[in-house]
């Protein structure tokens, strides 16, 4: 495709890569390569309608190739679309089940929901994002993917730095960017650029720099990474950034075929500078990312954790109770925390929590209405089908017809009366339903319909 490059841009590259700029612009031109990931949190989760014929070397869940939005794979949670370089991201930041990760700069998700899949659903993630509709969606793929161990907030990072100092052991800074390494996935960003704009974001990067560098545990490790190629907001901040942190240093990452050293002479000569790694589309099956992994000396600190109150009641714990009874094989009562009607399996009862805008903590697990209590979309999405009673395999007649808002009319009498029931198609878990009279009501969100 044909995407049009300015000419400080060229004149910009040409000067810094000399005659590899024009392999570089020759990249740019090219299809982008689509990949996708598969979700280990879902049960048979290799059970997808796509190929896995071509593995992504570095990871163990990513694979080349499209996946389409619309499918039973995508709707369920059993993929994700996420680009080849990016997908190395998560593999540095290397996440362990128990510890605290923080991802600032978190929407859609894409680095966030592989986070929260290698933690296995356990120890905390606190997924942040600035822009309060970037925000929802990433709460909503949060969702999907069926993801229990995350806090997702809508805050500046600066609003953490009162009550989170020297808390987390991981974080990600996936800083925004002058998005040089987008130009050929989405041509439009092609227009934002400029010689200014890049200044401009170096210069957001470093405020979001220091308030991560406050958060971080010590012994504990920052990545920051972009998707963009400037030395400006590479080699330059992380430069800046040693200088002003002398107790921060960069530590080694592993390259494939295809990444290369980060490059001293794009930033103040240190060459310590080597270890951070470039991905250019011209040598790598990729977008391109600059990434690295900074370390902060010391030995960790426990933060010390403050519980709030949970909110609930004793009649709650026994409608819940009731509901399982009928619905479930099994339920677990750790971490309940009732906000308003809504009752959450919290990912954290933490009172330093307190003040952020929180959009969703842990697993929403449904709503106390009149007398009862009601399932949500969220729930099913977690739920593994050894742990409902009762499961109603649709064909794909009625599966469209149930996304579309449209109830499931049986033709014999079942004995489900009044259940909860998990509807599947192709053996993916996608919605509730609730059984009546014949009937599986349709209780998809208006929201996800199609
Ligand atoms: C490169 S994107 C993140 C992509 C995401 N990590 C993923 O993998 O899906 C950078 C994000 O930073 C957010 N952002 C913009 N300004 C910010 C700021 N001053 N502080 C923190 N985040 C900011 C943007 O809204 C954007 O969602």
């Amino acid at each position: 495709m044909k995407v049009d490059l300015s000419n400080d841009f060229k004149e910009k590259y040409r000067q810094l890569m000399g005659e590899r700029a024009e392999k570089l612009f020759s990249a740019i031109e090219e299809d982008s390569q689509e990949a996708f990931r598969l979700n280990p949190l879902k049960a048979n989760y290799q059970n997808v309608e796509y190929s896995l014929a071509k593995p992504i070397e570095y990871s163990n869940i990513g694979y080349y190739g499209d996946i389409d939005g619309n499918s039973i794979d995508h709707l369920s949670g059993y993929v994700y679309s996420q680009e080849p370089s990016a997908m190395y991201v998560t593999e540095i930041v290397d996440p362990q089940a128990d510890e605290k990760i923080l991802d600032l700069c978190a929407a859609p998700g894409s680095k966030t929901t592989y986070i929260a899949s290698k933690m296995a659903s356990q120890g905390l993630l606190v997924s942040n994002e600035i822009n309060a509709k970037r925000a929802k969606v990433l709460s909503s793929n949060i969702e999907r993917m069926g993801i229990t161990n995350t806090v997702v907030t809508n805050n500046s990072p600066k609003d953490f730095e009162k009550k989170f100092d020297n808390f987390f052991d991981k974080i990600l800074v996936d800083a925004p960017c002058s998005g040089e390494g987008m130009f050929r996935k989405d041509p439009e960003s092609v227009k934002y650029w400029s010689l200014d704009y890049v200044e401009q974001c170096a210069n957001r990067q470093q405020h979001i720099l220091d308030s991560a560098y406050k958060l971080l545990n010590q012994g504990g490790t920052l990545v920051y990474s972009t998707c963009t190629f400037s030395p400006e907001e590479n080699e330059q901040n992380i430069s800046w950034f040693l200088d002003k942190y002398p107790d921060m240093h960069l530590a080694d990452v592993k390259k494939y075929p295809g990444m290369e050293d980060g490059r001293p002479e794009w930033g103040n000569n240190n060459p310590e500078l080597t270890k951070a790694l470039r991905m250019f589309p011209d040598q790598f099956n990729g977008e391109g990312h600059f990434m690295c992994k900074l370390v902060k000396d010391g030995e960790r600190i426990e933060p010390k954790e403050r519980k709030i109150n949970d909110g609930l009641k004793k009649d709650d714990f026994k409608l819940v109770q009731k509901f399982a009874k009928v619905n479930l094989t099994a339920l677990t009562e750790n971490n309940w925390l009732k906000i308003s009607d809504f009752l959450y399996q919290a990912a954290s009862l933490d009172n330093r929590f307190k003040g952020l805008h929180i959009l969703r903590n842990g697993l929403k697990l449904g709503e106390f209405k009149k007398n009862r209590f009601e399932p949500d979309i969220a729930w099913i999405l977690a739920l593994k089908p050894d742990q409902l009673t009762t499961i109603y395999k649709l064909s794909q007649e009625q599966y469209e017809k149930y996304l579309h808002g449209e109830s499931v009319i049986l033709a014999t009498k079942p004995d489900f009366d009044n259940k909860w029931i998990g509807l599947s198609y192709q053996d993916k878990l996608f919605s509730w339903g609730r059984y009546s009279n014949q009937q599986i009501k349709n209780v998809y969100p208006k929201g996800l319909r199609r």
